[in-house]
Order: C-alpha cells, then sequence, then structure tokens
C-alpha cells in the first residue's frame, strides 16, 4: 500500500524495524528492496564500503546530496562520532518528507540536518547558513550530471580543504563519465575506485573515493 515507492518503504520500515535502531532499518529497507521492490539507496554492498570509509575519516561536518528515503543518511549517522553532523539534500519534497520519518525512525535525527532544494542553490550558501568553514567528507549520490559542476562549485565556494574526501556512488551505472575524467585527471585529486555491484543486483557498479589535495 502507500502510494509511491518511498511511501512504501516507510510503511515497511514502520512495520518491521525496531524504533530506534538504525541498524534494523538499514536491514528492514534492504530485505524489502531486494525482494519485494527495487529502490536506488546505496545498498548493503556499496553501503559496507561507505561505512569503511566514513569510519575512518570520522567526519565532523560531513554533507549527502542525494537523500532519497534517508537510507544512507541512517547508515551514516549511526556511524559518526559525538557532535558531528551530516547535512543531507533533497530535491524533491516527497522524499524529503519520506526521508525525515526514516530519519527519526532510526533515532538519529539529532545528527542529521535535511535540506530540501537544487545544490546549485544551496552549495553557494551553506558557509553562512551553517557556520562551516568545510566538509571532511562528501557522499554524492544526486543526478549523476551534476557530479561534476557541483564538484566545481564547492571548489570555488571553498568548501573542500586539503584532504576532505568525495565519495561517490554510481560512478558505472548509472555513470558518472564527466565526473570520472576530472577527478581521476586532475592533479588536484587522488582517486581510487571501488568496485562493486548496482544495489541488490549483480550489474557492476563502483564507487570512487577521491582526496582533495588542495
Ligand atoms: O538517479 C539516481 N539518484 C539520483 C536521484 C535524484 C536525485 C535528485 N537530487 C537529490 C538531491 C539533489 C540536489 N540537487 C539536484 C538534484 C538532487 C540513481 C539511479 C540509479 C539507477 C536507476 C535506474 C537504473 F536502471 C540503474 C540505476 C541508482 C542509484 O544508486 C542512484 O543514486
Ligand atoms: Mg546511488
Amino acid at each position: 500500500y502507500g502510494s509511491t515507492r518511498p511511501e512504501r518503504i516507510l510503511a515497511e520500515v514502520k512495520r518491521k524495524a525496531t524504533r530506534g535502531d538504525a541498524r534494523s532499518v538499514v536491514d528492514t529497507i534492504d530485505q524489502y528492496c531486494r525482494h519485494q521492490e527495487w529502490a536506488m539507496n546505496v545498498g548493503d554492498e556499496k553501503g559496507t564500503i561507505l561505512d569503511s570509509i566514513v569510519c575512518e575519516v570520522k567526519p565532523r561536518a560531513m554533507l549527502e546530496l542525494g537523500t532519497y528515503c534517508g537510507y544512507s543518511a541512517v547508515r551514516i549517522a549511526s556511524l559518526l562520532p559525538p557532535n558531528s553532523r551530516l547535512i543531507t539534500m533533497e530535491f524533491n519534497p516527497v522524499f524529503a518528507a519520506i526521508a525525515r520519518q526514516v530519519i527519526a525512525w532510526a533515532g538519529v535525527e539529532d545528527k542529521v540536518v535535511l535540506i530540501e532544494g537544487p545544490s546549485g542553490d544551496w552549495i553557494p550558501k551553506m558557509k553562512k547558513e551553517f557556520g562551516l568553514t568545510s566538509f571532511d567528507l562528501v557522499f554524492l549520490d544526486h543526478w549523476k550530471d551534476c557530479y561534476l559542476p557541483d564538484t566545481k562549485l564547492m571548489e570555488e565556494c571553498g568548501l573542500l580543504r586539503t584532504g576532505s574526501i568525495l565519495v561517490a556512488d554510481n560512478v558505472i551505472c548509472p555513470g558518472a563519465p564527466d565526473y570520472l575524467e576530472y577527478v581521476r585527471g586532475s592533479p588536484r585529486y587522488e582517486s581510487k575506485y571501488f568496485r562493486s555491484h548496482l544495489e541488490y543486483t549483480r550489474v557492476e557498479d563502483g564507487i570512487e573515493k577521491s582526496v582533495f589535495l588542495g
């Protein structure tokens, strides 16, 4: 039931996941999207790669572009050290409304700030709005043709510092070829590809981790 896929995912979370237990929310969504209906969460396989990077970086300030149902926001927030903050951005208000409820159900709302609107509008005003100097870690999971322009915009807006890390989902499927060429070719980035699969499928996909060198 529920008219949209995100609504059906939220209904499943409320039915099956333990309130306040982020891990059970993540596992419930993975089970549902693997066995009932596919959805564009980063998923369990690529999620494990993302987890290892979050644990390694221990970001104080993290940005996620592309919230969808809040699956990766919950996954990330559950790993963040105390007084760290994940800012997650969603363009679609219907998705944002669902994600807020998923994030609340998981009990990680005090670590997550969800903002709505297009990245091109938000990126230039984030420093002021959030009293930020820079992001330690950015997870790119929004429109694939926005990865490159938004990365350049973050550079221009001084949101990246030496050592800031970009983690990009879907660099193979659907693909972000211009972004890959940029981070792999630029002397200002040290890039590494983590081979994996498109969520819940056997199709090849991967995550690109790129360190900004300043
Ligand atoms: O399209 C994807 N994600 C983006 C969704 C829309 C983001 C919109 N948005 C959010 C914040 C924001 C800020 N500014 C502007 C726009 C913004 C996606 C697709 C697939 C996929 C689909 C079909 C298929 F056959 C194979 C793969 C798999 C993934 O993992 C994905 O992530
Ligand atoms: Mg994705």
